[in-house]
């Protein structure tokens, strides 16, 4: 049942009281993610009183110190004591192997405790930030040792990445529906928690002069970045055997794909939101060998230099193996074969160690067929860009009559930007979607049919690559990718639209 609770002043929060079972609470991810994310749930009202952390892993860590690890990760929100006291006197910490059935017992009679202790409902939220090879034993002992309650709500959120092909995901999602119906599985995509990838369908659904114009009548291509200028760092082990394609590509970009190619929909609710992305990441093409070696290329990064800075090459990197082929860049072009977008092209590219973190999104429109006032000069493209990260907003260039005589045009930029003080208080993504779960709201999840066509995708692309030994290009760290994936849109007369500083700057196109 939902209840209301208030977060000083008369802010009213809707929430629900929870326990939520951490699974990998010794873990990276619920240190640098989660329990900042649950802080800031905590000073907004959205957990209050009633709720409770149980953090299990192997570690034999005390409530005491899981407290102190707990109080470590949220320091830079600068609780005062008392604040952190009340937090902290939340979260109780069981060691336990999630092989070991006997464990689960122990477990249960906590969970049942706590559940009194705070009248919790029986409501539960199992957050599972494991490796995805434990997902399936931990829900089947879930509902075998009866941890699943009869009465509140049974929430499980599965971190990425749902398998590693679709045959692996179908595998893991059998094990899952088992236990939980489709309604309570949470498929955690990060992507979908970000402020302005939700407001792609924002921006798409309430201005309605671009909603005409969204489609193969007005736009030339679609472009999506995710730069990053950071290495693998100390996931080499992981990365090694998953690859940009499968890291960043089946889940992420295909998902922002689907948002931007899905059709328009008349009244916005989870399930709507699931289906019409289903339809459009269905209508994307699973390519052929022949279309991936055409339209897909890959790179791995070399040493490289930026500044006075210099890094390592891939295969150096800790973890990584010495002769490694996986590919640190993906850069591809996608088809989306409907009669809104037939023939238009969605390129998309990822990467590590390129040249600054730079995630984005360019609608390039059509050029007017011929420049009126000189047929002999092209007019540049309008591009709608939206920000994502670092900074977020958006911008659309448009062509003006310069100043004075005559007709010459030139491109201008209108943009809109957050100020820093409103990032400030922007939820973080981890924030807003762990609350999702506590309100049931699946909006920003992943269905099972977007995971398994994303899959299909991504494995045709993968399939060609591994049955291949052709060398894998290679580009310099701090840069943005090899040539290949520059030629993939010159081909076409196409170019991707954003190009870092550092690009010019190169080319002596840029001063200072
Ligand atoms: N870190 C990140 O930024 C991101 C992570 N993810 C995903 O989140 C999940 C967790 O990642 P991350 O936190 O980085 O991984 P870590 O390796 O840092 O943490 C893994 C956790 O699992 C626990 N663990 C391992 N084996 C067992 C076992 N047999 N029984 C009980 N606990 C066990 C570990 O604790 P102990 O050793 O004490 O048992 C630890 O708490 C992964 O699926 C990852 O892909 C997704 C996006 C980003
Ligand atoms: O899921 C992942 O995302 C991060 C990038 O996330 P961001 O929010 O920092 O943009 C990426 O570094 C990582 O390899 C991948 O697993």
């Amino acid at each position: 049942m939902e209840i209301l609770s208030y977060a000083g002043g008369d802010r009213v929060v809707k929430t629900n009281p929870v326990l939520i079972v951490l699974f990998g609470a010794t873990g990276d991810l619920a240190q640098r993610k989660l329990y900042p994310s649950f802080f800031r749930l905590f000073r907004s009202g959205a957990l209050a009183e009633r709720f409770a952390v149980i953090g299990t892993a192997r570690r034999e860590w005390s409530d005491a110190h899981f407290r102190d690890v707990v109080s470590d990760s949220i320091q830079s929100f600068q609780p005062t004591e008392a604040e952190k006291a009340a937090f902290l006197s939340h979260f109780y910490y069981r060691a336990h192997d999630v092989s070991d059935v006997e464990h689960y017992v122990h477990l249960k009679e906590w969970a049942d405790k706590l559940d009194d202790k705070y009248d919790l409902e029986q409501n539960r939220m199992y957050y599972l930030a494991m490796a995805p090879q434990f997902f399936g034993p931990i829900v089947t002992h879930l509902k075998g040792q009866q941890i699943v309650t009869d009465k509140g709500f049974n929430r499980v959120v599965i971190e990425k990445p749902f398998g590693m092909d679709y045959a692996s995901a179908e595998k893991l999602n059998n094990e899952i529906t088992k236990v939980f119906p489709e309604e309570d599985i949470f498929r955690i995509d990060h992507y979908l928690g970000k402020e302005m990838i939700q407001n792609i369908l924002a921006v798409r659904l309430t201005n309605p002069f671009l909603e005409p114009s969204w489609n193969r009548e007005y736009i030339e291509n679609v472009q999506i970045t995710f730069s990053e200028e950071l290495g693998v760092e100390e996931r080499g082990g992981y990365y090694d055997h998953s690859g940009a394609l499968k890291d960043m590509v089946q889940n992420h970009i295909l998902q922002v794909l689907s948002l931007l190619a899905m059709e328009p929909l008349a009244a916005v609710s989870d399930a709507n939101i699931q289906t019409a992305k289903i339809k459009a990441l269905n209508d994307v093409r699973v390519y052929s060998p022949e279309e991936v070696r055409e339209n897909f290329v890959r790179g791995q990064y070399a040493a490289g230099r930026l500044g006075d800075e210099g890094f390592v090459a891939y295969q150096e990197e800790p973890n990584v193996a010495s002769d490694s082929r996986t590919e640190t860049f993906v850069a591809g072009k996608f088809m989306v074969d409907n009669p809104r977008w037939k023939g238009v092209p969605f390129y998309v590219r990822t990467g590590k160690r390129m040249t600054e973190k730079g995630t984005r999104v360019n609608i390039i429109f059509k050029k007017v067929p011929v420049n009126p006032f000189d047929a002999e000069k092209d007019v540049p493209a309008n591009d709608l860009t939206i920000y994502i990260q670092p900074t977020e907003g958006f911008a659309l260039t448009m062509n003006r009559k310069e100043i004075g005589q005559g007709f010459n045009t030139q491109p201008i930029k209108l943009e809109y930007r957050h100020d820093s003080e409103m990032m400030e208080n922007t939820p973080e993504a981890y924030e807003r979607l762990t609350y999702d779960v506590i309100l049931g709201d699946a909006t920003n999840f992943a269905r099972w049919e977007e995971v398994a066509q994303s899959w299909r995708i991504v494995d045709a692309i993968r399939e060609t690559w591994d049955s291949e030994d052709t060398e894998i290009p290679k580009y310099a760290a701090r840069t943005m990718g090899p040539k290949e994936a520059f030629d993939l849109l010159e081909k076409e007369n196409h170019q991707w639209a954003w190009r870092p500083d550092e690009w010019y700057r190169e080319r002596g196109l840029l001063k200072g």
